[in-house]
């Protein structure tokens, strides 16, 4: 039977990295993607302004939307103290399984809760189906034209603190154009450019820090 893109990035993973070595996991996902096949992970070198963002905010609760085959879950809780918590949001069932073998290869299983279904009808219940109070960190890596809503529907569910983080890909290629004007011009935002590259590529994208103001 035919294998899917994810599929094959799963093997590559058992293939080549090894059990519990989250770093190495990043390493054969990359290896792969740049020599064999593009996926759209965030990529090594976006994959390093975001480790560096995570390492910077050392956040206790890191909310992702859109997690794929679990490259940037599996990159940002390798990074986290030892009691923080990643809830991870994927829409689409065949990318969850993948994701959720990606995880427990690298052995952060107990850091990730991994929840299928639509950011926009899990973000409301956040508070009482995980016990979150607010969000340190949310990275935003799903549908574009999905970030401003979800990012103003974060706001009403009171998910965001003085000082939360929002980091974005793509707000390049594919592009988020309306969700950059929001927080670029919004008061209640304090927001950063951090210029790179479409993963693997050359082509230009970048990811925006924007600091939730209160
Ligand atoms: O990082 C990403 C890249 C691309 C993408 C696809 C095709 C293309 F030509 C350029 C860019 C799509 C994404 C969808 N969701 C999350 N992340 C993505
Ligand atoms: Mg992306």
């Amino acid at each position: 039977t035919q294998s899917t893109r994810p599929q094959r990035i799963l093997d590559a993973v058992q293939k080549n990295a090894t059990r519990g070595d989250p770093r190495s996991v990043v390493k054969a996902i990359d290896h792969f993607c740049r020599n064999k096949e593009w996926a759209m992970n965030v990529g090594d070198e976006k994959g390093c302004i975001l480790d560096s963002v995570v390492s910077e905010v050392n956040p206790a609760t890191v909310l992702e939307l859109g997690t794929y085959c679990g490259y940037s879950t599996v990159r940002i809780a390798s990074l986290l103290p030892p009691h923080a918590k990643l809830i991870t949001l994927e829409f689409n069932p065949d990318f969850a399984a993948i994701a959720r073998q990606v995880i427990a290869w690298a052995g952060l299983e107990d850091k990730v809760q991994l929840v299928e279904g639509a950011s926009g009808d899990w973000i409301p219940k956040m508070k009482e189906q995980f016990g979150v109070k607010t969000f340190d960190l949310v990275f935003l890596d799903h549908w574009k034209n999905s970030y401003l809503p979800d990012t103003k529907l974060m706001e009403e569910c009171s998910l965001l603190r003085k000082g939360s983080v929002l980091l974005a890909d793509n707000v390049i290629c594919p592009g988020a154009p309306d969700y950059l004007e929001f927080v670029r011009s919004s008061p209640r935002y304090k927001s950063q450019y951090f210029k790179s590259h479409l993963e693997y590529t050359k082509v230009e994208d970048g990811l925006e820090k924007s600091v939730f103001l209160g």
